[in-house]
């Protein structure tokens, strides 16, 4: 793996023997000539470097003003970027205007731009693009032509826009390094000391004149791997800790105990969780006599052995006499393959061996697993999930339940409680991590909660729809449910199909991915999944409903500075609990935020979600791809092909504060090609954006007076001058109350390294001070403790959620559009 040390020795070694070379492209501009180029736009591109990652961008009209041009001297910032970068016309969100909104009740809060909405539709950048060539760039193109809007295919979805640009954008063969988890954002990892020692990049960096791109342009060095395609994975895990390794003995004996369960039947050698999902999904399906579709009982069966499911009950409950089909439940083992599995790149996967219709797994194969997973790990996986057994009888002490009939539903997978987990005494607390015969599991919260028998009927049986749909993504349309046996409202997420150009595999793995991840999680700032249904091709995800869009409630406008303090701080926490347990979710933005009547805030669509540390694992995984919506991302996403998705999350939810205090974006994109973003870069005695996004913390001081000045430089972020509000970081920074400017600025860091982390964050003595509305959890009952100083702005239900507001607007404009012809007639 690529490390950011390496890096940046490189550069540095590069630098100091082409130190007065012609490399030097980037320039201080300090002549009023050269001044207006830079606000007009002129960015200075290095037009044949290595790009590779864009992303199409959508109409950011805020009608705003041309940034405030100004007669200090300012350093301009370049950026490796694409052709196309430089053509696009600049957006300035003209935060300036704000300086003096401090935002203190509802009536100084600035009003909603129209385009903030037309704008916050961002749906998530390459999510549903992973290997998806044609796709994306038919809507890429569909993007383009429609002036860089959002666009909607016919059947009323936003269609996607990619992320990465083909391979064809790098075919000049040069390469964008990671940007290693070596950086020191609190992972330990055996980098880690190496990167101290790269501290004087930093102090050197406002004298580098040479561009990051110039100087690796032509030679990369070996360890740094290009993007050549759309892959939203993990890295592939090619080594495996001797924890995860069972030996062969003790794999005979699972591997038996799963027969005898299985009863002779066939039993998956398969240990891929998307294979698993894959034949379940793709195989053939077959009418019942009622003219439901069931799946035949081989491939039925093969799940219920992957999870250790008595199999006797399930062939009783067999075809003839449901509508759906049950999903296999995966394990829940946080461990590689499961999440892995689901982000593997195409190249480790062979698609004749599984989601074929005909996929049949042989438990005499002993051919290597159809994914270039180490055997022992899925030896692994295979012992672990002989563990994970039905345990019915959970149900009455309320403990959770895997269905294993073949009907209806299959509810979220094993929801492991102590009193599940095989005949271990060991206490697992839902939740959290637990060691079982050396193995390391992941014990998940209960989340189904339905009884059996309800189990047994269909879901069309189960849950009526009603009323309006709540909204829709790339990843399908979200909807109201209603469960007939107690009238208990939910939201049911039904995934969209598979695009025709799109793997069955690399469907499978969005949608497991998401499924897991999200049936794994148990946290008040986290919504719930409840159970997932496989029925009528269709594939269900009921949650838990939540009455608003945080997005709406910002939208209306009605949010005080209390209210905004404690949905920021709910988020924090989300994401704290997210990060602690070695998961970012990569797609943080206001459309991902729900908030409940209670005033509870949480976060939805995991679809992006990964796995950046393994349990008692200090190895940090990076993450590939751009992932996430444009005004989002992190600036380290636009240029690296790996990078630590935690500081990802951080930009992103400090973002989310800027728009819900500003109602805007702060710019529409964290590319130099944006001007408000070009604005915010510059002036930080540093000529190049490469150089900052790789900036790393100075080292601890035992002078006192260096240390000060060391903390002050890096409250200040490297701004050259703070009191120029109109670039740098307190471009954005000084629209912000005084009280979160330095929290705030920690978040906006542009290098990941120098970024606050989350424990960092939670403790700020600011973020410390919000009273937040919270949940108690006491056992059996819930307590909602809300906040003294504030309470939660309601909107009516028809502007409570993203599909209502697009339905009013789309409503506006056809009555705008029909006055306008009547008064032309
Ligand atoms: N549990 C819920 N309660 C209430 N509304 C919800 C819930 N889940 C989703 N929604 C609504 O549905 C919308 C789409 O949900 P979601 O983000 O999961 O879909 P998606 O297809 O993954 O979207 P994206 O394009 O952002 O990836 C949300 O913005 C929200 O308005």
């Amino acid at each position: 793996m690529s490390s950011l040390t390496k890096l940046l020795q490189e550069k540095k070694n590069e630098h100091s023997s082409e130190s007065n070379s012609s490399l030097a492209t980037i320039s201080e501009t300090k002549n009023p000539q050269q001044q207006n180029d830079f606000y007009s736009g002129n960015v200075k591109v290095i037009r044949n470097g290595p790009t590779i990652l864009r992303t199409t961008s959508r109409t950011l009209d805020l009608g705003q003003t041309q940034p405030r041009r100004t007669t200090t001297s300012v350093t301009t910032v370049t950026q490796i970027d694409s052709e196309d970068d430089a053509n696009h016309g600049s957006i300035d969100s003209n935060l300036s205007n704000n300086a003096n909104n401090k935002y203190t009740n509802t009536n100084n809060t600035p009003t909603v731009s129209s385009s903030f909405l037309n704008a916050n539709f961002a749906h998530t950048a390459s999510l549903y693009t992973s290997n998806t060539g044609s796709f994306i760039d038919n809507n890429y193109n569909n993007s383009i032509s429609a002036n860089q809007s959002t666009s909607y295919s016919n059947n009323g979805y936003p269609i996607r826009r990619d992320s990465l640009r083909s391979s064809n954008s790098i075919s000049n063969g040069r390469n964008i390094p990671s940007l290693s988890s070596s950086i020191p954002y609190s992972v330990p990892n055996s980098n880690k000391d190496s990167t101290h020692g790269s501290n004087s990049h930093d102090s050197n960096s406002s004298s580098l004149t040479s561009s990051w791109l110039e100087v690796y342009g032509s030679s990369l060095p070996k360890n740094v791997s290009a993007i050549d395609s759309n892959i939203i994975s993990s890295p592939q895990v090619d080594s495996v800790e001797p924890r995860f390794v069972i030996s062969k003995q003790k794999l005979q004996s699972a591997s038996q105990s799963n027969l005898q369960q299985a009863h002779g039947n066939s039993v998956s050698r398969s240990n891929s969780f998307s294979s698993q999902f894959g034949s379940m999904f793709f195989s053939k399906p077959t009418k019942d006599k009622q003219g439901s579709p069931h799946y035949n009982d081989n491939n039925y069966n093969n799940n219920n052995a992957m999870n250790g499911h008595t199999s006797h009950n399930s062939v009783g409950g067999g075809s003839g006499n449901t509508n759906g089909t049950a999903i296999p439940k995966p394990t829940r083992a946080r461990t590689t393959s499961i999440y892995s599995s689901s982000r593997q790149p195409s190249s480790s996967y062979t698609e004749t061996t599984y989601g074929s219709p005909n996929a049949q797994y042989d438990n005499t194969n002993t051919n290597p697993p159809s994914q270039s997973i180490p055997r022992s790990h899925h030896s692994s996986i295979s012992n672990l999930r002989s563990f994970f057994k039905k345990s019915s009888s959970n149900l009455n002490n309320g403990t959770s339940h895997i269905n294993n009939s073949n009907v209806g539903s299959v509810p979220v997978p094993s929801n492991i409680s102590h009193q599940s987990v095989g005949t271990s005494k060991s206490s697992f607390t839902p939740g959290s991590y637990g060691s079982m015969n050396g193995e390391t599991i992941y014990v998940a919260s209960s989340v189904n909660h339905n009884s059996s028998r309800d189990n047994q009927l269909p879901f069309a049986k189960r849950y009526i729809r009603t009323g309006e749909d709540l909204g829709a993504g790339a990843g399908g349309s979200v909807k109201l449910i209603k469960r007939i046996n107690d009238s208990k409202i939910f939201a049911v997420k039904e995934f969209r199909a598979k695009f025709e150009n799109e793997t069955k595999r690399d469907y499978v793995k969005k949608i497991t991915s998401e499924y897991c991840i999200g049936t794994t999680l148990n946290h008040p700032n986290i919504i719930q999944t409840i159970e997932i249904t496989y029925e009528n091709n269709r594939i269900l995800q009921v949650m838990e409903y939540c009455e608003y869009d945080l997005f709406a409630i910002v939208m209306s406008n009605k949010m005080s500075y209390e209210e905004i303090c404690c949905s920021f701080k709910q988020i924090l926490t989300g994401v704290q609990y997210l990060h602690s347990i070695g998961l970012a979710h990569r797609d943080l933005k206001l459309d991902n935020c729900v908030i409940n009547k209670d005033g509870i805030v949480k976060l939805i669509d995991f679809g992006a979600a990964v796995v950046f540390s393994y349990p008692f694992s200090k190895t940090l995984v990076e993450s590939s791809g751009i992932v996430g919506s444009d005004p989002y991302l992190a600036p380290e996403v636009c240029i690296f092909s790996k990078y630590d998705p935690r500081p990802v999350d951080i930009w992103s939810a400090a973002v989310i504060f800027a728009c819900m205090m500003l109602k805007k974006f702060p710019w529409k994109i964290p590319k130099l090609r944006d001007n408000s973003f070009k604005l915010f870069c510059s002036g930080r005695n540093c000529d190049s954006l490469s150089a900052l996004v790789t900036r790393t913390p100075d080292p601890p001081s035992y002078d006192n007076s260096k240390q000060l000045e060391s903390e002050k430089k890096s409250t200040s972020n490297n701004s050259a001058d703070p009191n120029n509000l109109n670039i740098g970081p307190q471009r954005l920074l000084h629209s912000l109350p005084e009280e979160s400017q330095h929290i705030i600025g920690k978040m906006v860091d542009l290098a990941p390294a120098c970024r606050a982390n989350i424990d960092e964050i939670m403790e700020d003595p600011w973020i410390v001070s919000i009273d937040m509305c919270t949940v108690v959890e006491n056992g059996s009952t819930t307590n909602i403790i809300t906040s003294s100083d504030h309470t939660h702005t309601q909107v009516d239900q028809s502007e409570a959620h993203i599909a209502g507001l697009e339905k009013k607007k789309k409503e506006k404009n056809a009555a705008t559009t029909s006055n306008a012809n009547k008064q032309h007639h």
